[in-house]
This record gives structure tokens, sequence and C-alpha cells, in this order.
């Protein structure tokens, strides 16, 4: 397995920039996944680090081995990367053995050795024993571990995923995390997961780059992510969060600050660089809000019923025109009036950026 060092890497089409100055380390064996809206650069990302696409600017290199920039571009069939697309490509004429052994035969591996690689890819995503079909015969869930196998069996430094999921139905994704967390635990394999579904990355990634406009905004793994983003940007799209105004009143210890939100005084959480005093920007997460005795008052504008809890949208009296969503196991009457006390706020620290990020999906 292989680490990729990403150094200053730029990408121009024609006079746009898909790809601006991102600078990355993966580690060998690290699951990292790069999320963020519809053009904000990930695949090319992805490509570029394949070889499919040659750097503006800035290196790529596999463990020592410097495979883009500085003059050089290894071609992507000499970088030992596999990709699986959401398409998976499986030749239809062909059995399950077959397409996955398919690389090894064009290789030159002898019947014997083929055979014990395509049993051990195979029995890596749980298809022992679907050797003889075809993938007519299969569901899309079992496809995708075909595709799976056929890139393990390849041997790869490296693995890239672009989208993988996108055409599976939802309950198939649910499996489908499961099977390609399994599928790296087993392999230890260096991967790399293109998607814009936040929930997916969560469940997977040991690290999650967040990108917009071509610019990775923050690295981390999940947790931190959603509970300490160090832009606005970031606050916003993971988890669904809000930012909003607050007056910082001063530390309280530890790592926590007292605020001012919408005329009620909260403990938060503050980052080491945030300000001791003064306005500040609040990131909030829905479930970090809770009805209760104390808190600022809010009018509830909107409830939707979703089965274990019900979703409902608070106005802050303080703040007119301003809803939060409020997850609650509450029965709560549209236009009630609430007390909103705030559990595990977030103070970005300062300049943090007001960027906007397209709303999580
Ligand atoms: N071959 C190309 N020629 C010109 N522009 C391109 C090319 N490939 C990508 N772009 C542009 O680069 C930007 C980033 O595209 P990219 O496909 O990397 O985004 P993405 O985050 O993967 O989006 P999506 O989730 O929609 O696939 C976009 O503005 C896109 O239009």
């Amino acid at each position: 397995m292989t680490a990729i060092t990403i150094a200053g890497a730029l990408k121009r089409f024609g006079s746009g920039v898909a790809v601006d100055d991102v600078s990355l380390d993966i580690a060998e064996g690290e699951f990292v996944a790069l999320l963020g809206p519809s053009g904000c650069g990930k695949t090319t990302l992805l490509r570029l680090i394949a070889g499919f696409e040659t750097l503006s600017a800035g290196s790529i290199c596999f463990g020592d081995r410097l495979v883009a920039g500085e003059g050089a571009h290894v071609p992507p069939e000499k970088r030992k990367v596999a990709i699986v697309f959401q398409s998976y490509a499986l030749w239809p004429h062909m059995t399950v053995a077959e397409n996955v052994g398919y690389a090894l035969r064009v290789r030159g591996l002898g019947k014997a050795e083929r055979r014990i690689k395509i049993g051990e890819a195979l029995s890596a995503v749980e298809l022992s024993g679907f050797e003889a079909r075809r993938p007519a015969d299969l569901s899309g869930g079992q496809r995708q571990r075909v595709a799976l196998a056929r890139c393990l069996a390849m041997d790869p430094a490296v693995i890239l995923l672009d989208e993988p999921l996108a055409n599976l139905d939802v309950h198939l994704r649910a499996s489908m995390e499961e099977t390609f967390r399994a599928f790296h635990e087993r392999t230890g394999a260096t991967m790399v997961y293109v998607t814009h579904d936040q929930a997916e990355a969560m469940a997977m990634a040991d690290r999650i780059a967040v990108m917009e406009k071509g610019r990775i905004l923050q690295v981390a793994d999940p947790a931190t992510l959603y509970d300490r983003p160090t832009s606005e940007g970031v606050a916003r799209f993971v988890g669904n969060g809000r930012v909003v105004d607050c007056v910082i009143l001063g530390p309280a210890g530890g790592d926590q600050s007292r605020v001012q939100l919408f005329g009620a005084e909260s403990l938060v959480r503050a980052s080491i660089g945030a300000q001791a005093s003064g306005s500040g920007r609040l990131a909030l997460k829905p479930e970090r809000l809770a009805i209760g005795e104390s808190g600022f008052a809010a009018r509830v504008r909107k409830a939707v019923f979703k089965g274990s809890h019900t979703l409902y949208e608070i106005e802050p009296e303080a703040a007119p025109g301003l809803l939060l969503p409020l997850p609650s196991n509450e029965r709560l009457a549209i236009g009630e009036v609430v007390r909103v006390s705030v559990r595990g706020g977030w103070l970005l620290p300062a300049g943090a950026g007001a960027a906007p990020l397209a709303e999580a999906a």
C-alpha cells in the first residue's frame, strides 16, 4: 500500500480553475473521502491522482515516487491504481470469475495463480461461490462488489472510488457502505472516495476533505468536522448546520465560553483561536438545540413528522425571519412559544470566513 502526497496541485481548464492549490497527505492504508457540492473539483482531483489529467502546477507522489509534476507524468496504467466508478463496467458476456480475472490474464498470469487471486478477491467482497454467474444474474450491489473484487485482484497500490454508490437504492447503499468498510479493514488499501453525500463519507472515511470551488476547506476525521469546523462553509455543509451571530461574554474554563444568543446566556465550546469577547459567529447543529425550561424564546413555525421524531422549524423571537431546524420528540403546536437551550454550540475561530457553501442535501 502507498501513501499519497499532493502538494500545491493546480488544474486549469481554459480560463477556469477546477483544482486550486490543493495540498493533501494521505497516509498508507488510509480511507479518505473527498466531499463537496457538484462542481467543487473532487472528480478532477481524483483524476489527477489516477493520472487521467495532467497537473497545471504542483506535484503528486505515491510514496517516494513522483508520479505527476515537475515535468513528470506517469501514465495511469503505470501508477498501480484501481478505479471503481458509478457504472460497474463489467463485461456482460463473461462470468464473474472471468471479469475479476480478465486483467490478470492480460498480464499473463497462469491459470492456477489466477484462480487463487480470483478466489481471494471474491472472498474479500463476500461473493465466494458466485464465480460462474454472469453480471445479468446479479443484483446492483453484487455487481458493484464484483467491480471491487476486480480492482482488488489487480493488487493495486491505491484504490480510487468515484461515487460508486450513486446508482444504488437507499437500502443497498447502506449495506454497501458496510461492504466498503469491511473491504478497507480487510485489505488495508489506501482508498480515496469521491462523494457529495456526507452521510456516506461520515460512515466510511477515516478522514474527510471538504472541498469548495477547487479548494480544500478542512481535512479532519468525521467527528472533528462535525463538532469543530474551522470555517463557516464546513459548519453549514456538514450536518445541516447553521451559523448565527452571538455576543461573546467571556471564557468559562476549559474550552467553554459564555455567549449571549437571542437574548439568553449559553455555554458553548470554543476553538483555541476564538475571540474572548465581542461579536462572534456560532455554529449550531439541529440536534444540539433542545426544548426545555430555560433558554431563548422561539416560536414554532413548522413541523414535519419523521417517524422517530418530529423536525420542527423554530423562529427565535429575537431574530425574526431566521428559521432553525430542531428535531424533538415533544408534541408542539404551530405558533407555540417555547424555550430553547443550546447544548454544545461551537464558537468559530475569528476570521473563519463567511463564504457560503451550498446547503447540505
Ligand atoms: N474536461 C473539462 N473541461 C473543462 N472544464 C472541466 C472539465 N472537467 C471538469 N471541468 C470543470 O471543473 C470544475 C470541477 O469539476 P469536477 O467534475 O471536478 O467537480 P465535482 O466536484 O466532481 O462535481 P460532480 O459532483 O458534479 O461530479 C467544474 O466547474 C467543471 O465544469
